[in-house]
């Protein structure tokens, strides 16, 4: 699909954000290792976590919909041998945290991916999650999917400092722990989004967090779960592109209610508003564990900036969209010490410099990062190609929108991964000016 955009224009309005996605990936996997029924009300029904309830419903686990909430049936650590091949689509956190739930369960299971995810390290993990005791072998490509896992009940508990910030990494271990001989600890930093100890901690899970030598320090004792009532609240990787699209078209304002502010991945609105954004947080409140409110975001003049090492984890998946406001700032923006972007849906690097260098931007490629120099004036309206990676698409579509002229987003279907309302949103509540 090619979507075309007609630049120059501005928006002020109230958006619904989609719910998080990584919240929704886990609510399932908890839901189906639980003891009991799971409730979870505002499910995020877009592709990545469509293929996380397929997985689980060919786990044995039980899920329906019913008035709007996803009902699961928890299976008390208790997963069916799969009759098929796992399909894990596009979704790098459905295969990772499987690969870690599955080495818990004494049956072969084969998970796959779509060309995109065939090529991702997965290393990364099997590796920790052999030597506690599951058994990993790459069907095709060392490193890659697909993959066949037979897991173990009585796994070796594991000590270990992840080499390379990830949530995915960690909570696949976290995971495998529960059901481990004795007391896990694993190591991060800096670190990286934390809903998984969020969310297992309600779900009665016996684990403990807390800094040590400036590492964060997670402590998992095995542990049974309790099925949980849970609301996912908007996925703040989603609002970035809103708020982005609010900072940078003429005479703007955009509001997002109910979002999530885990500090864990509020790197965006901090390091924007070191740009200079004007963005305001209102109505502050937990939920679930979880720290949400409501975000204002409005038309700013905006400077570049450099991002801390220490923050990339908490802006990993909004670079492409943080490159964009970049752009449109004065002065110079360096990312640097983001590797992971690399191994990302696309090469992230490259593909967020093609995006910016089609709509005229000035920017370099570093070895782990990039180079923005930034001038509203160098933009104008480009032709270009996602890779079929959904924050690519949508980080073009919203620079698109404040540049004169019209440009085409090409391959933009894959916005249905995280977010399948997107131009529903963005051409229905942005006009031109
Ligand atoms: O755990 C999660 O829900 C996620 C972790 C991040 O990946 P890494 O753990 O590979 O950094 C992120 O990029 C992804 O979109 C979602
Ligand atoms: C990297 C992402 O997701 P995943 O790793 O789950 O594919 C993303 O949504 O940007």
């Amino acid at each position: 699909m090619n979507v075309k955009i007609e630049g120059r224009r501005k928006i002020r309005a109230k958006v619904t954000i989609p719910p998080d996605k990584s919240i929704s990936h886990r609510s399932i996997m908890i839901g189906s290792l639980a003891r009991g029924t799971t409730e979870i009300e505002n499910f995020l029904f877009a592709e990545d976590c469509l293929s996380t309830i397929n997985c689980f419903k060919k786990l044995g686990a039980e899920i329906e919909i019913k008035n709007d909430k996803v009902i699961v049936k928890g299976k008390n650590y208790s997963l069916s041998a799969p009759q098929q091949v796992l399909d894990c689509g596009n979704s790098g956190t459905t295969t990772r945290l499987l690969l870690g739930i599955l080495s818990t369960q004494e049956f072969e299971a084969v998970l796959d991916g779509d060309s995109s995810l065939r090529k991702r390290p997965m290393k990364r993990v099997t590796q920790p999650l052999g030597q506690m005791g599951a058994c990993f072998e790459f069907l095709e490509k060392e490193d890659c999917l697909p993959i066949k896992v037979k897991g173990k009940k009585n796994l070796k508990p594991i000590d270990y400092t992840l080499p390379v910030s990830s949530a995915q990494v960690k909570s696949a271990l976290i995971f495998a722990a529960l059901k481990a001989e004795g007391k896990s600890v694993i190591k991060e930093l800096p670190m990286s989004r934390d809903h998984t100890e969020l969310m297992l901690k309600s779900a009665g899970a016996d684990i403990a967090t807390c800094f040590e030598n400036g590492f964060y320090k997670i402590e998992v004792m095995p542990s049974n779960l309790e099925a949980l009532k849970i609301k996912v609240p908007s996925d703040i990787s989603s609002a970035a592109f809103f708020i982005v699209l609010a900072l940078i078209c003429e005479d703007s304002e955009v509001i997002i209610e109910n979002c999530i502010l885990n500090p864990t991945r509020t790197g965006i609105i901090d390091i924007l508003k070191q740009m200079g954004a004007d963005i305001k947080i209102k109505n502050v409140q937990i939920q679930n564990g979880e720290t949400i409110g409501t975000i204002v975001a409005k038309t700013s003049s905006l400077r570049g900036a450099t991002v801390d090492k220490n923050d990339i984890p908490r802006i990993i998946d909004e670079i492409p969209i943080l490159a964009v406001a970049a752009a449109f700032a004065d002065g110079k923006t360096i990312i640097d010490n983001a590797s992971e972007l690399r191994v990302k849906e696309s090469d992230r690097i490259k593909t967020t410099l093609e995006m910016l260098k089609n709509f005229g931007a000035e920017c370099y490629e570093l070895e782990n990062g990039l180079e923005i120099v930034g001038s509203r004036d160098n933009l104008k309206a480009g032709v270009v190609n996602s890779y079929n990676d959904h924050r690519i698409a949508m980080a073009a579509s919203i620079l698109a929108c404040a540049v004169d002229g019209e440009s085409t987003i090409t391959n933009a279907e894959c916005v249905s991964i995280s977010f399948p309302n997107f131009y529903k949103i963005l051409l229905g509540h942005s006009k031109k000016v």
